[in-house]
């Protein structure tokens, strides 16, 4: 079942368009990933899928982006309810300048949840939804900043899901980390995908062909190329897919 549904997306910022009739169904608790070189529209058309390109002047888009069968860009839609089911984790770990268990509170206490049991039930099926309760558990109340860049991280992670999202759109974010953070990470979006749908931008082609399911190749704001993974990286159909996975350029 496809959860978004992109249709004949254009993006300009200013006179710049950025990304051109880009056409996209993504499934429903799958990983999809998005590669391709530096300034060809990843991160740009990720932003699309949760309305992030508000926030930055002259963004003006075209075409629709349907999540769960609604136009996320009709003006009657609530972009904080947006948000809160479509989470984004970033390159770099943004916990709050507070603590453990604050930074995995904060948005739920935001959307009205106020009882102390249940936001204490929150911080614990988050952070183990995370894979980081076992480490965390002893100092909830110590400052995120304390933890280890893997830490903050899989923290962050707890944090989006804390409000219960579908959708978890995920820009480079293991891009800032160690190896074995990275694995970590790769081996926690694997056993989110059951519950989540997660949309990844990765620079790193291997971490696509391990972790997703599909993958979808750009390629200066033209989505060149989308299938499933092992057919983009085995058996592409279009040449400049096969040139750009096989390092020939980019
Ligand atoms: N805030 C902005 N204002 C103007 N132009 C922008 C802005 N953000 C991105 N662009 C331009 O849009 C194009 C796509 O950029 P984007 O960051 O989406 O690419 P990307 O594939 O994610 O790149 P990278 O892999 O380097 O992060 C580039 O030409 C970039 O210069």
């Amino acid at each position: 079942m496809s959860i978004i549904e992109v249709r004949d997306l254009n993006l300009f910022y200013g006179e710049h368009q950025a990304l051109h009739h880009i056409h996209m169904d993504i499934d429903a608790n799958s990983i999809t990933a998005f590669i391709g070189p530096s300034g060809c529209g990843k991160s740009t058309f990720l932003r699309t899928l949760n309305r992030m390109n508000d926030m930055i002047q002259g963004v003006r888009i075209e075409g629709s982006v349907k999540v769960v069968g609604e136009d996320i860009y009709q003006t009657k839609v609530d972009v904080e309810i947006l948000r809160k089911n479509i989470g984004m984790v970033f390159q770099q770990p943004n916990p709050f300048p507070k603590s453990i268990y604050e930074n995995i509170t904060f948005g739920p206490k935001l959307h009205g949840i106020t009882d102390r049991q249940k936001l204490d039930e929150i911080v614990e099926s988050s952070l183990k939804a995370a894979a980081l309760w076992e480490e965390v558990k002893d100092v909830l109340k110590k400052p995120a900043y304390g933890l280890s860049g893997g830490q903050q991280q899989r923290l962050c992670i707890a944090r989006a899901l804390a409000v219960n999202p579908q959708i978890l759109l995920m820009d480079e974010p293991t891009s800032a980390l160690d190896p074995i953070s990275t694995a970590k990470i790769e081996e926690l979006l694997a056993e989110l995908k059951e519950t989540y749908t997660i949309v990844i931008v990765t620079h790193n082609m291997q971490q696509a062909a391990r972790i997703s399911d599909k993958t979808a190749f750009f390629l200066n704001g033209e989505l060149v190329e989308f299938d499933s993974t092992p057919v983009i990286f085995q058996n592409p159909c279009d040449k400049r897919t096969e040139d750009y996975i096989t390092g020939r350029f980019g």
